[in-house]
C-alpha cells in the first residue's frame, strides 16, 4: 500500500511540474507581443491531432479560420511556440527571401537512430545542402524525357488492364496506388513488382506499411520537433526495423547486381550508383535550369550505399502517395463535372490526333489538362502543411506600416497550405472546382505565394517534374479510353482521413469506367 501512494505521490508529483513547465511554455507568445491562440494542457492547440478526431489539414485550417485580421499567429504544438502564417508576403520572406534564417525543416534528425531516414526531407544544414546539389541532376527536364518512356509503359500497361476487366465500381486509391508502386519502384529501385495483377508482392506490402503513419510515427514525429533533450529522449526508431532493413538491403543488392553485370540504365538508382562512386550525375538540363545552383554546394564526397538507399527510399514515399492522392482526388473531380471532364478530353483527343499518341511533347502540349492538375492540388494538396524552424535570428516585415517582429533562434513556421488554398481571399469560392482560375487570362489574379503545392524556395519538392509527368500522363490516357462516371458507392460529401499522413478521404472513392466509343 505504501509502494503504491508513493508511487502516486510521484507520479502526481511529475504531472504538476510538466504542468508548470507546459504553463510557463505557453506564455511565450504573450510576452513578445505576438498574437495567438490560447493553447490547452497538455497537447497545446492540436488535441484533436492527438486523438486523431481530425486531419492535419483540417486542424490547421480551423486554426487559420479563427486568425483571419493577422498575418501570422502562434499556435503550440505540445508546449512548442509555433509560428503560423497566413499572409503570402510573410511567406515569401520565410521561405526564399531570408532562407539563410530558415534553412531546415526540423532539428536534424539522428541518422544513428535512423538510417533510413538521412534523406532530403528530413536532414539539415550543410547535410541537405550538399545532397540537394548532388540530387539536383536526376531530376531536370532531360532526364524526365528519358523516364518518360518507362511512365507511360507502365500506364499503358495499367489502362490494358482496365479495359481487360470489370470497371463498372473502380477503388480508384488502390488502383491508382498499385500504378504509381510500380513506377517508382522501377524508376526508383530498378525493380519490377506488378502489382496491378500480383498486389500482395513484398515491394507494395512494405511501402503500405511504411506510409501508413503509425501513432509512433506521429508522437516520434512531435518529439523530435520538440528540441535537442527530447530528440535524445526519443530512443525507439520511427519505422519498424524489417522495413528499413529491407529497403535498404534491396538498393545494396541492385546495385552490386548492376555493377557486376556492368548494367547501366537511365533511372534514379543509376544517378545513385554515380554518386556512390563519387562521379557526380551527368548534367542534361535545359537552357534556363540553373547548371551552377546544382553544383557549387557540391562537397566532392561520395555516398554511401545506405545513405543512396534512405534517398531511393524517400522518392518512393514522395512519389506514389503523393501521386496517388492527387489522382484519386482527380477522378472524383472528373466525375463530379463531366463538363470539365469533356472538355478535356475534347484536348487530348485533339493534341493526340496532332502528335499522333500520348508523348512527351504532346502531354507538355495539352494547356487545359496543367490548368485541371494545377486546381486537383490547389483544392488537395498532397502535402497540406510546410514547416521550417528559425536557424539564425531575424526581424520578420510583419505588415506594409513598417512593423517588424522578431522571431528567435529554433522558433518553429508551419505553412498551412490547404488552409491557404482554401481562403477565399486567395481563391474565391475556394470550394467550386475550377481550371479556369489557372487560365492564362486569370493565372496572375493569385499571390505566387499563396499557391504553393510543391513548396517554394531552395526546399521545393525536388520531384515536381516527375510528380506532375506521371500524373498527366496517367490522367491523359485514362480519359483517352474511359468516361468517368458516378454510380450509387460514389461518396461526394467525404471528410478527410486523420490517419493518413498524405491528403486522402476516409472513405473509399468508387467510381465507374465506361469505355469511350
Ligand atoms: C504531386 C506530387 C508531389 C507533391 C504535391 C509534392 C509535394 C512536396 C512538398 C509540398 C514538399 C515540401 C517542399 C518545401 O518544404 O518547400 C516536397 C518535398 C520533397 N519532395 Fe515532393 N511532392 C510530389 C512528388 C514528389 C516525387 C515524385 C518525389 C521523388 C521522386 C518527391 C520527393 C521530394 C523530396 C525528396 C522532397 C524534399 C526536398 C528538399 O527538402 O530538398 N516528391 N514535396
Amino acid at each position: 500500500m505504501d509502494l503504491l501512494y508513493n508511487l502516486f505521490t510521484i507520479l502526481l508529483g511529475l504531472v504538476l511540474i510538466l504542468y508548470a513547465y507546459f504553463k510557463y511554455a505557453y506564455t511565450y507568445f504573450e510576452k513578445r507581443h505576438i498574437p495567438f491562440i490560447e493553447p490547452t494542457f497538455p497537447f497545446g492547440n492540436f488535441s484533436s491531432l492527438a486523438f486523431r478526431t481530425k486531419s492535419f489539414a483540417d486542424v490547421m485550417k480551423y486554426l487559420y479560420d479563427q486568425m483571419p485580421d493577422y498575418p501570422a499567429f502562434g499556435v503550440f504544438l505540445l508546449a512548442q511556440p509555433t509560428v503560423m502564417l497566413r499572409d503570402p508576403e510573410i511567406i515569401k520572406q520565410v521561405l526564399v527571401k531570408e532562407f539563410a534564417s530558415f534553412h531546415d525543416r526540423t532539428p536534424p534528425i539522428n541518422e544513428e537512430i535512423t538510417p533510413i531516414f538521412g534523406h532530403l526531407f528530413f536532414l539539415a544544414g550543410k547535410k541537405w545542402r550538399n545532397l540537394r546539389a548532388k540530387l539536383s541532376p536526376t531530376f531536370t527536364s532531360g532526364k524526365m524525357k528519358i523516364m518518360f518512356s518507362t511512365i507511360s509503359s507502365r500506364t499503358k500497361n495499367f489502362v490494358d488492364y482496365l479495359q481487360a476487366n470489370d470497371t463498372t465500381n473502380v477503388d480508384v486509391e488502390d488502383s491508382w496506388t498499385r500504378l504509381t508502386t510500380d513506377i517508382i519502384a522501377s524508376c526508383a529501385f530498378g525493380i519490377e513488382c506488378d502489382s496491378l495483377k500480383h498486389p500482395e508482392n513484398e515491394f507494395r506490402q512494405m511501402g503500405i506499411r511504411s506510409s501508413h503513419s503509425p501513432l509512433r510515427l506521429t508522437l516520434g514525429m512531435m518529439l523530435i520537433n520538440g528540441g535537442e533533450y527530447m530528440r535524445r529522449l526519443v530512443r525507439w526508431t520511427l519505422i519498424d526495423s524489417d522495413i528499413s532493413d529491407y529497403f535498404i538491403n534491396m538498393v545494396k543488392d541492385t546495385m552490386a547486381f548492376r555493377e557486376k553485370n556492368n548494367i547501366k540504365k537511365n533511372d534514379f538508382m543509376q544517378s545513385l550508383i554515380d554518386l556512390k562512386n563519387n562521379r557526380k550525375i551527368d548534367y542534361d538540363g535545359e537552357e534556363g535550369e540553373d547548371k551552377d545552383a546544382f553544383f557549387d554546394h557540391d562537397d566532392g564526397k561520395s555516398l554511401t550505399e545506405v545513405q543512396c538507399a534512405a534517398q531511393a527510399f524517400v522518392f518512393f514515399l514522395g512519389g506514389f502517395g503523393t501521386s496517388s492522392s492527387t489522382l484519386t482526388f482527380g477522378i472524383l473531380e472528373m466525375a463530379m463535372n463531366p463538363d470539365i471532364q469533356k472538355r478535356l478530353q475534347n484536348e487530348i483527343d485533339e493534341v493526340v490526333q496532332e502528335y499522333g499518341g500520348i508523348t512527351y511533347e504532346s502531354i507538355n502540349k495539352m494547356t487545359y489538362l496543367d490548368q485541371v492538375l494545377k486546381e486537383i492540388l490547389r483544392k488537395y494538396p498532397p502535402l497540406p502543411w510546410l514547416n521550417r524552424m528559425v536557424t539564425k535570428p531575424i526581424d520578420i516585415k510583419w505588415d506594409d506600416k513598417g512593423t517588424t517582429v522578431h522571431f528567435e533562434k529554433d522558433l518553429k513556421i508551419m505553412i498551412p497550405i490547404y488552409a491557404i488554398h482554401h481562403d477565399p481571399k486567395n481563391f474565391p469560392n475556394p470550394g467550386c472546382f475550377d481550371p479556369d482560375r489557372f487560365s492564362e487570362e486569370n493565372k496572375n489574379s493569385f499571390h505566387h505565394y499563396a499557391y504553393i503545392p510543391f513548396g517554394e524556395g531552395p526546399h521545393i519538392c525536388i520531384g515536381s517534374r516527375f510528380g506532375l509527368l506521371q500524373t498527366k500522363v496517367a490522367l491523359a490516357m485514362i480519359l483517352q479510353c474511359f468516361n468517368i462516371e458516378m454510380n450509387e458507392n460514389t461518396l461526394t460529401n467525404q471528410v478527410l482521413d486523420p490517419k493518413k499522413p498524405v491528403l486522402g478521404f476516409k472513405e473509399k472513392v468508387y467510381v465507374t469506367y465506361s469505355k469511350r466509343s
